[in-house]
């Protein structure tokens, strides 16, 4: 039933899993009703990504050969510990992009980290191929790697961090981890409203009502658009008089200031926040 409704909720994209919300005697069924569900008319116009097994399992490759006859968009690597094991998906893609028509190059990747070795490779997994359009961190593995378990947040500082800033780095989109509480609204915006100031793209969510809620906390205000409008005026009235730095309200406005009221009324396009 999922896998025939999820587009009616309008994510912005829609994520089959084949890992670990799969039980282990379902892999091979549930491989078919995703390869069919990618071909259906419903999906065309959706981004479609879809979370495989890892290679080092007996479901990853088949999994992989199935997804990317199908179509998808964007494969997901989950439990990426090193540039190696993108490689390796690297080859298998080239050769099956090869053999079933699709353009060399045209399935896209998304590496899940989800370990130390992932959190400290962050940069060089983030680096490690063209494919890649982003990367995301995966908390319930990673604490249990790190002998912790989920909290308050703290736990996942440092992975957070080093996630955002090797995404930025290879100049790729930041993926935060799933908020596995459905009905703990307020948690779920605590934990949103940390992301998005710490620079995150988005969240990988796991129930449509989680959708409206993220797209809200990320679109701007009428006070942020307002306040962004009246800078990008500024500026270009700084900028006929020939001026570099201008003052609004007494507040410094150069470059980067600009350049964030800009992404502000971009981001505007989209929505203003309720
Ligand atoms: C959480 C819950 C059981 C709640 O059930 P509930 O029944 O209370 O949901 P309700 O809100 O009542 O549902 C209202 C209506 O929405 C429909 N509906 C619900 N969810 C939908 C959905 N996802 N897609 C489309 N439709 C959906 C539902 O069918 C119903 O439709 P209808 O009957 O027509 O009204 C349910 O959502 C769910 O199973 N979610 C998916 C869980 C999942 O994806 N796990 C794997 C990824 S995490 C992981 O693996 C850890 C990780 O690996 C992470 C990483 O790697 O990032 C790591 O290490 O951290
Ligand atoms: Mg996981």
């Amino acid at each position: 039933a999922m896998l025939s409704n999820a587009f009616i909720y309008r994510p912005d994209s829609i994520m089959f899993d084949l890992e670990d919300a799969v039980a282990l005697r379902e892999k091979d069924s549930a491989r078919i009703l995703v390869f069919h569900a990618l071909q259906h008319p419903m999906y065309q116009d959706i981004e479609t990504v879809v979370r495989i097994n890892s290679l080092r399992t007996p479901f990853g490759l088949a999994d992989l050969e199935a997804v990317v006859r199908a179509g998808v968009d964007v494969v997901r690597l989950p439990k990426t510990d090193s540039p190696e094991d993108i490689y390796e998906l690297e080859t298998h893609l080239a050769r099956i992009e090869k053999e079933c028509g699709r353009p060399l190059g045209s399935t896209r990747l998304m590496a899940a980290i989800e370990s130390a070795s992932g959190v400290v490779n962050a940069v060089a997994i983030a680096r490690s191929s063209k494919r890649l359009m982003g990367i995301a961190l995966a908390a319930f593995d990673y604490v249990m790697d790190m002998q912790t378990e989920r909290g308050d947040g703290s736990e996942l500082f440092y992975a957070r961090c080093a996630v955002l800033h090797a995404a930025r780095v290879a100049g790729i989109d930041a993926f935060d981890v799933v908020w596995p509480d459905v009905n703990d609204e307020q948690g779920f915006l605590q934990e949103v409203d940390l992301i998005r100031k710490l620079g995150f793209n988005g969240k990988s969510l796991i129930n449509p009502r989680q959708i409206e809620l993220l797209h809200n906390a990320y679109a701007p205000t009428l006070q942020e658009v307002e306040h962004a409008k009246d800078v990008v005026h500024a500026a270009e009235e700084g900028e006929r008089n020939g001026l570099g730095v201008v003052s609004l309200n007494g507040k410094m406005i150069d470059g980067p200031i600009i350049d964030h009221a800009r992404r502000v009324l971009e981001r505007s396009k989209t929505g203003i926040r309720r």
